[in-house]
């Protein structure tokens, strides 16, 4: 429930409309709760760490030290009215009811400017609001940023839009229709034919999910926010919601990329389902939203069945869009929530709920009901299962590997410390290193052979250079060590998988279009080796299929607790 505030400013009329910031101190102290209930496009506040903002102690209104070193506290900014005329569109409203630190620091690679923060706060967080798992103290990643700008500037490239993501945009929308097409045209013809143009429909909606809606819903499709917002609706196109997968892979899966939070794990182990602005935001759904069917990872509990997963995971890849389509949008729009996340900020809007239940109706009638009716409910139904099989096996295949897979790194959020050797964390925050199933830890390994690289001098390292200081659990660095690429460099494999085989520079930079990222990949690459940062590169998709199918096969031992 959202309770009032001594303000009023959280008021039932404040949740009407956003608050002029002019009229409220900068210096308010809002709590997690009333943060919590500014949660939908109609009110929507944010709370970002103060470093994001770029702001000294004396512009955060504090005017004393708050032994943050500058980054320790978080301001709420109020971005209801800004949401109109964001240049990212109202990829903002995101943002609303939560910590979106990772999003404001991810989404703007040339940062923003922070006469626009200012205008926008209203208020400072309350103390110990948030524990994040991540630190901002590092340069990696501000240099990561002006690098990789600088690269794109250099060679005359926008970061947003390419005309090759609009003509593949062309064609793989005509692929599907024309599927589509002529598998409702094979009536009369054998059941082989049609299935085929349905396999192939399937193939050409997993692609337009990875090309089109993809860079759309980041707002890395094209320059203007329209066009973007058009391109994430192909997502209704072909079946699915866009506002689910929004949720689930912007709010969930990008920001905390298999961080897992114990203490949830440890509820839901218990049966107890708290409220949701009581849940921690950070964990990664894709690593638990398959389990107990899955163990995805090393901290989960092992089940005799888990043994054949890497057997059973392909079948089960299949049925994933299935159900996506049938389940889990359904779940999330009536309940507005998709497990920890809260979803009110697209479905508490009745236009969105309207779009939604219109988008489904109308791409289940051309998908489902329409074949239903030319070749009759069996042969139909056959048809659009076979369609999402294709589908569904195709995405799985080209997603799991970059984050499922031999040397990547988990990471978990836990209460009191991480007391194992390997994870002993000096700061007394709740976070332990990233390690991987067999309980190493890539960063450290790395770390160590920059160290000596360094010292041995050569191989254009500068050894009056000290290794830059980069903590284990400093967000790019995460992302870099969760996160693997297969055939980097790779004109096709990049165009042909969406960017997905770019994967460590797409967490870095979603809002960056994917055909830009043969472009910066060894940009990123040498910062990485620069910096001491694991950088995980698979020769091709098979390379990397197999050691995926081999973890799975270990995770599903139950090896590594
Ligand atoms: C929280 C407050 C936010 C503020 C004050 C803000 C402000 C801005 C500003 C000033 C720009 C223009 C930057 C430039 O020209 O390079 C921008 C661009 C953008 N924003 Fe935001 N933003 C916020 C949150 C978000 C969030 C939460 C998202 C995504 C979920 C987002 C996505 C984008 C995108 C995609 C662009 C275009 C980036 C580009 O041109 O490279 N913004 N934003």
């Amino acid at each position: 429930m959202c309770k009032p505030n001594p303000s009023g400013a959280n008021s039932d009329a404040g949740m009407k409309k956003s608050v002029d910031p002019s009229v409220v101190s900068k210096k308010r102290i809002i709590t997690r709760s009333e943060l919590a209930c500014h949660n939908q496009p109609s009110s929507a506040w944010c709370a970002i760490h103060s470093s994001a903002g770029g702001m000294t102690k004396k512009e955060k209104g504090e005017g004393e030290d708050d032994g943050s070193g500058g980054g320790g506290g978080y301001i709420v900014l109020d971005v209801t009215n800004f949401a109109s005329v964001h240049p990212g569109g109202d990829l903002v409203l995101l943002a609303a009811g939560k910590d979106a630190s990772v999003l404001f620091e991810t989404y703007h690679p040339r940062g923003v400017p922070r006469s626009i923060v200012e205008k926008l706060r209203i208020g400072t967080m309350e103390d110990g609001s948030f524990t994040s798992f991540y630190s901002w103290e590092s340069d990696f990643y501000s240099t990561l940023k002006s690098r990789v700008v600088g690269r794109l500037e250099e060679r005359g490239l926008s970061r947003r839009g390419s005309l090759g993501i609009q003509v593949k945009a062309i064609f793989l929308l005509v692929g599907f229709w024309y599927s589509l097409l002529n598998m409702y045209l094979g009536m009369n013809r054998a059941f082989l034919a049609s299935a085929l143009w349905s396999m192939s429909m399937g193939i050409f909606a997993a692609l337009i999910g990875t090309n089109i809606q993809h860079d759309g819903n980041h707002g890395a499709f094209a320059r203007a926010k329209y066009v973007n917002k058009v391109a994430g609706w192909t997502m209704d196109m072909i079946g699915a919601s866009a506002f689910t997968w929004e949720i689930q892979h912007m709010l969930g899966h990008h920001p905390y990329t298999n961080v897992l939070d114990m203490v949830e794990e440890e509820r839901k182990g218990m049966g107890v389902d708290c409220k949701l602005e009581e849940k921690d935001q950070e964990s990664d759904p894709d690593v638990f939203s398959s389990f107990p069917l899955m163990r995805m990872h090393p901290l989960h509990v092992p089940s005799w069945y888990h043994r054949y997963q890497h057997m059973y995971a392909p079948v089960l890849f299949a049925v994933m869009t299935l159900a996506k389509v049938f389940q889990q949008d359904f779940e999330v729009a009536t309940s507005r929530r998709l497990y920890h996340i809260d979803a009110n900020v697209r479905y508490g809007s009745g236009w969105n709920v309207a779009r939604f239940w219109i988008m489904k109706l109308v791409s289940m009638s051309y998908m489902l009901g329409l074949p239903m009716y030319l070749h009759g409910p069996a042969r139909g139904l056959g048809l659009f299962v076979i369609g999402h099989l294709a589908c569904g096996e195709l995405l799985a295949t080209m997603f799991i590997v970059n984050h499922v897979i031999e040397g990547v790194s988990y990471g978990r959020k836990v209460p009191n410390g991480c007391g194992d050797r390997n994870n002993d964390n000096d700061d007394g925050k709740k976070v332990c290193k990233p390690t991987t199933m067999m309980g190493d830890t890539p960063m450290e390994r790395t770390r160590e052979m920059a160290h000596e690289r360094i010292a041995r001098g050569g191989g254009g390292v500068d050894e009056t250079k000290a290794l830059p200081s980069v903590p284990f659990n400093d967000w790019a660095a995460v992302q870099c060590q969760t996160s693997v690429n297969w055939a980097p460099g790779s004109w096709f494999w990049n165009h042909f998988s969406g960017g997905l085989s770019h994967q460590i520079e797409h967490h870095l930079f979603p809002s960056i279009c994917h055909t830009n990222y043969v472009h910066i990949q060894d940009v990123v690459e040498s910062t990485c080796m620069e910096y001491g940062v694991p950088y995980q590169s698979e020769p091709s998709l098979w390379v990397a299929y197999g050691k995926m199918i081999n973890h799975l096969k270990c995770l599903g031992r139950g090896k590594i607790e």
